[in-house]
């Protein structure tokens, strides 16, 4: 293998002094024995036994995946017939039907997901309800929507459709429909009992993300009412069946199958053995603390030392992927004139879909692509192109610090993967064709991984899915889940609700709680946006929110463009901090789009809406999603006789409006100014200091309000503004304790 010189690079990506930089050793792993592994020492699951290879995908077949039409769409049937779970189609529709509930584990590829859904309708099972397949992201909803869409022939939205939170597409002739854990929680409101499902397929199972732990305990008992047979009724048989029984299918690749069968009663566990295609592991074989810099020289060794084949590099978050991506940019450069190039591809949760579609986009001829993705590229989808993956062995989990009352946040924190992990990501290899893993980490690190995470209903806020339990009558801390969330947890979750009004004294669900619900928002937003209504600014509230909604960040701010970045938004800054500097930029933004566009601004050229936002510093993906999500927003007050045009007018009469509806909800996310300067949460014990990025960094106030805590080095608020003092104490609930 020629080696390649690299130069050092600094973490910011500047280049050194010319340096080499030593290989990452491999050991090779792709004995048998290595990649067979038992589920909770019992069931075995030889899922990743690599010998059960099928033919290398003839040309054609690689290129199934790029269209419905002629040779391809026959290309893409036959692959189809190829993959191991068509060998036990009928028996598994078999149990399916003979079972309420059935536990599939199926080895990564094998078709669990693009198949059974399919399997299920042509066989009759779903009746004249629907299928809905759940992912915990919506990358993986959307994606494999497509890909159904396209083996089933019809157009996306039609037979096959998804629905994520601000993005429906599915229509009356929908039968299966792909849907995040979240969108189906949502639907529970409408839906308590699920009706419109004869089937409800959860995947992706082991991630026990909080809302598959909610669906299973709810699907637990809708399954008891529906599939109950009914005891009147004069016939035998068929006639005393009961009306619209509910099949529930569990799947996943790497889960803990006794556990789930046990929730449910015993339910039948089914194995699905084999593969399509091989993927050799590889463990370094020394630790490599710098996974970044190990990901990079790795990259570089697959590029000049294999075959053609798209890379995937699994890694913590977005920081590090951008780091790695500047850094491989770099080092492209200097890659020999004739040899191929490298396209760099980010993926992580807050990048907007259009942008996360790219990774789905073919390299052009004589490039290598390198996907940059954190897990949410780690389960469910199918990245067309990929041979080699990458695998830093971290993640980002989520998880409450400092638990209790009215303390605590969520947080971001960086960890070791779970073995559930390192299958999964090492499964995304060998997709199309055999493909390799590089781990980068030892054997024996591997081995002392924990199976599986902690479940999320164990480690995040119950805020939410507390609410929406209230709405369908049922207390979250009297359910019957997988696994109970702490008392801790329960406390600070009825706090908050209590706090922002949607539960009363008595824990009882209020008016006001039931309209929270209504909308598709963190709570806390959600009572901003009604808290709009009393002080005539929903107008305001509204586009406040909708930027704090969207999946990216509103302003462009690297460490290359600090500077110019800062200078160009001077220009919006609101004297009151962040919140109010958000609407100028969407005021402005509007005021750009009526001026290229006529009065509705629908003709606008969006070559110069982006050049507006490039010139200042601002996210043109942020701001088309934002006035999308308020688009909807607008809808969701409609329905609820809210008038969102209501709007102050006068800028004075608008500024306390506004914080005045946005500490209504965000009461938990205030602090008071302490003599040494740092500000100490009013309900909470935490110290915060602004972020540096807030516009309000450098002032000394008396109270602020803020959108969220992140930990680093030490608790910084983010998304501040200033508020007087007393706008806490009019919180109606914090009245009476003259806070
Ligand atoms: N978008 C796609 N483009 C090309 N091939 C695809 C696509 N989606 C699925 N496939 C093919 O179908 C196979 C089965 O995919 P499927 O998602 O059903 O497997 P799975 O068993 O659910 O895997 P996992 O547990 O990893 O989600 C893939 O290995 C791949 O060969």
């Amino acid at each position: 293998m020629a080696k390649i010189k690299h130069r050092a690079l600094t973490s910011g990506g500047t280049s050194e002094k010319p340096a080499k930089r030593p290989r990452v050793a491999w050991m090779d792993e792709s004995d048998d024995e290595a990649h067979s592994h038992k589920i909770n020492g019992a069931e075995a699951l030889k899922s990743l036994k690599f010998d059960a290879q099928s033919p290398r995908p003839t040309k054609k077949q690689k290129m199934a995946g790029a269209g419905p039409s002629g040779s391809k769409q026959a290309a893409m049937q036959e692959q189809r017939k190829q993959l191991p779970i068509a060998l036990g189609r009928d028996a598994i529709i078999q149990e399916i039907k003979d079972n309420d509930v059935t536990v599939l584990v199926g080895e990564t590829g094998s078709g669990k997901t693009t198949q059974i859904p399919q399997y299920i309708l042509e066989s009759g099972l779903a009746r004249n309800g629907m299928i809905a397949v759940t992912q915990p992201r919506r990358v993986a909803a959307t994606s494999l929507a497509s890909r159904v869409a396209l083996e089933t022939q019809s157009q996306l939205g039609s037979l096959v459709g998804y629905s994520v939170r601000f993005s429906d597409v599915s229509s009356d002739k929908t039968k299966i429909k792909f849907v995040t854990d979240g969108m189906l929680v949502r639907e529970l409101m409408g839906d308590p009992e699920m009706e419109r499902y004869s089937v409800v397929i959860i995947d992706e199972a082991h991630e026990r993300t909080l809302r598959t732990d909610v669906l299973l305990a709810r699907l637990k008992g809708i399954l008891k009412k529906r599939n109950a047979v009914p005891t009147e009724g004069k016939g035998k048989g068929k006639e005393r069946a009961p009306k619209n029984p509910l099949k529930v299918v569990i799947m996943s690749a790497t889960l803990d199958a006794d556990k789930f069968s046990s929730f449910f009663g015993n339910a039948k566990i089914l194995y699905v053995q084999g593969r399509q295609h091989p993927v050799a592991i590889y463990h370094t074989s020394t630790p490599q603390p710098d996974y970044v810099d190990a990901a990079l020289r790795t990259v570089f060794q697959i590029h000049t030392d294999q075959p053609t084949g798209d890379i995937l590099v699994f890694l913590p978050g977005q920081e590090d992927i951008e780091s790695l991506d500047k850094s491989l940019q770099l080092y492209a450069k200097r890659l020999p004139q004739d040899a191929p190039g490298i396209l760099t591809c980010p993926l992580y949760a807050s990048l907007p879909a259009s942008q996360q579609q790219q990774i789905f986009v073919p390299a052009p001829k004589g490039m290598r692509k390198v996907i940059l993705a954190t897990n949410i590229a780690e389960t469910s989808v199918t990245i067309p192109g990929v041979r080699y993956v990458i695998d830093s062995g971290k993640c980002k989990e989520k998880r409450w610090v400092g638990r209790g009352v009215g303390g605590g946040f969520d947080t971001l924190l960086t960890r070791d993967i779970t073995k559930s992990s390192a299958w999964q990501r090492t499964g995304r290899a060998g997709r199309e064709a055999a493909g390799s893993c590089f781990r980068l980490y030892t054997e024996d690190a591997f081995s002392a991984l924990p199976l599986s995470a902690e479940p999320e209903i164990r480690r995040c806020s119950l805020v939410a899915s507390m609410l929406q339990l209230k709405c369908l009558g049922q207390d979250l801390e009297e359910m019957e889940f997988m696994e109970s969330p702490d008392q801790e947890g329960i406390a600070q979750a009825l706090m908050a609700l209590y706090l922002l009004g949607a539960l009363d004294d008595r824990k009882h669900l209020t008016d006001l709680g039931r309209r929270m619900a209504f909308f598709p928002l963190e709570p806390a937003l959600s009572r901003a946006v009604l808290a709009s209504v009393e002080f005539g600014c929903t107008s305001e509230v509204l586009a406040i929110v909708s930027v704090l909604s969207a999946s990216s960040k509103l302003f462009v701010d690297t460490t290359d463009s600090r500077e110019s970045a800062r200078e160009a938004h001077t220009k919006f800054r609101h004297i009151s901090g962040d919140h109010l500097t958000v609407l100028n930029v969407v005021r402005a933004y509007e005021e750009v789009l009526q001026a290229e566009g006529g009065a509705d601004g629908r003709k606008a050229s969006r070559a110069a809406l982006k050049d507006w936002c490039v010139r200042n510093y601002v996210s043109h993906r942020c701001l088309t999603e934002a006035l999308e999500i308020r688009a909807q927003l607008r809808e969701y007050c409609e329905r609820q006789a809210i008038d969102w045009r209501a709007s102050c007018g006068d800028r004075v009469g608008e500024e306390q409006a506004v914080l005045r509806s946005l500490v209504r909800g965000l009461v938990q996310n205030t602090a008071f100014l302490q003599p040494d300067g740092r500000y100490k949460q009013v309900i909470g014990h935490s110290i915060v200091k602004i972020h540096p990025g807030s516009s309000l960094c450098d002032k000394k106030v008396p109270a602020i309000i803020y959108d969220e805590l992140v930990y680093t080095t030490q608790i910084y608020a983010r998304g501040v503004s200033a508020i007087p003092r007393n706008y806490i104490a009019e919180v109606p609930l914090l009245k009476h304790k003259g806070s």
